[in-house]
């Protein structure tokens, strides 16, 4: 893989220049040039079977940034995803991306989403299956060079070089996910949506892709919205939206999250989230929830 700078040194150095908040009760700060949203939500409901499984969310997620999308397993983390990229049915409320309303056709090249599942092409090699997805990208004899300069930068950025020609189907699940990450970033995409791309990676390839992703987003100024629930993983990213059951608890720096909350770590911050939303819930007159 590249050599990346330290991921932590550089995430401290950008979180300290996002400082301000939206978290309920948090003092609104007032910067200079308000940072552009690369999304932007209001009011975003969704309906999956008989469930609301999104509960009216507003929240905006910075341009050039990392934002991770925190919360436990079921609390709606990849409709929200898919809501963003514009695959996911019943969408209500305003949904704002790149400029566009989510699902409009000029965003598809400029979204690179990677599902939790890979999905490659198991009967081809990792260079086979970049060539594929290039080849739509960028068709025609014409754009030779370029495929091939792309496919090669992917396959260096995820570090499967010296797997480039071996089978999709005979990598480990790890190695997998990573082709699918090399594919979404064959077009240099403007928004990277990746739900929970470090899962069943060892730690040191879970620092690297994590380094990574700071490269992306320092070099090509690209926004990303990544999916986890491992909670140390929140203190690698610029910004942190942090969900329970449909509902947003906390869009803030894991700085401000762990200042304001007077926790050591952003799952502590969390758990007292966690905690005061649900004393509030229990003294709120009963909602019907579906
Ligand atoms: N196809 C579906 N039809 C009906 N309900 C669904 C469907 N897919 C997911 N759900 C429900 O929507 C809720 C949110 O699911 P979602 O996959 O968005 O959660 P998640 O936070 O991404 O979970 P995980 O971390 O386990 O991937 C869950 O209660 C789930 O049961």
């Amino acid at each position: 893989m590249m050599n990346y700078p330290a991921g932590e040194a550089a995430d401290q150095a950008t979180a300290r220049s996002d400082t301000d908040s939206t978290t309920p009760g948090s003092p609104p700060a007032h910067p200079a040039v308000p940072p552009a949203a690369a999304i932007a939500a209001q009011g975003l409901t969704t309906v999956r079977g008989d469930r609301t499984v999104l509960r009216g969310l507003d929240f905006t997620v910075r341009a050039g940034r990392i934002t991770g999308l925190l919360g436990p397993s079921g609390c709606g983390k990849t409709t929200l995803m898919r809501a963003i990229v514009g695959t996911q049915a019943k969408v209500d409320g305003t949904l704002q991306v790149l400029g566009h309303p989510a699902g409009d056709p000029t965003l598809r090249s400029r979204i690179g989403y990677v599902t939790q599942a890979p999905s490659v092409y198991d009967d081809l090699t990792v260079r086979q299956n970049l060539d594929y997805f290039a080849a739509v990208l960028f068709p025609g004899r014409a754009h030779r060079q370029e495929r091939r300069t792309t496919v090669d930068r992917a396959i260096d950025d995820v570090d499967l070089a010296s797997h480039a020609d071996s089978l999709a189907g005979r990598l480990s699940g790890g190695q997998r996910s990573r082709v699918s990450l090399a594919v979404a970033l064959l077009g240099t995409p403007e928004l990277l949506v990746l739900d929970e791309p470090t899962v069943g990676l060892d730690p040191v390839l879970r620092r690297d892709l994590w380094n990574l992703f700071h490269q992306i987003a320092a070099d090509r100024g690209t926004t990303l919205l990544v999916s986890s629930h491992v909670m140390d993983e929140a203190e690698r990213c610029h910004r942190l939206l942090l969900m329970r059951e449909g509902e947003i608890l906390a869009d803030d720096t894991p700085e401000a999250l762990r200042h304001r909350n007077d926790t050591a770590t952003v799952e502590e911050a969390f758990l007292r989230l966690v905690d005061a939303a649900a004393a509030r819930a229990a003294h709120a007159p009963e909602e019907p929830r579906s």
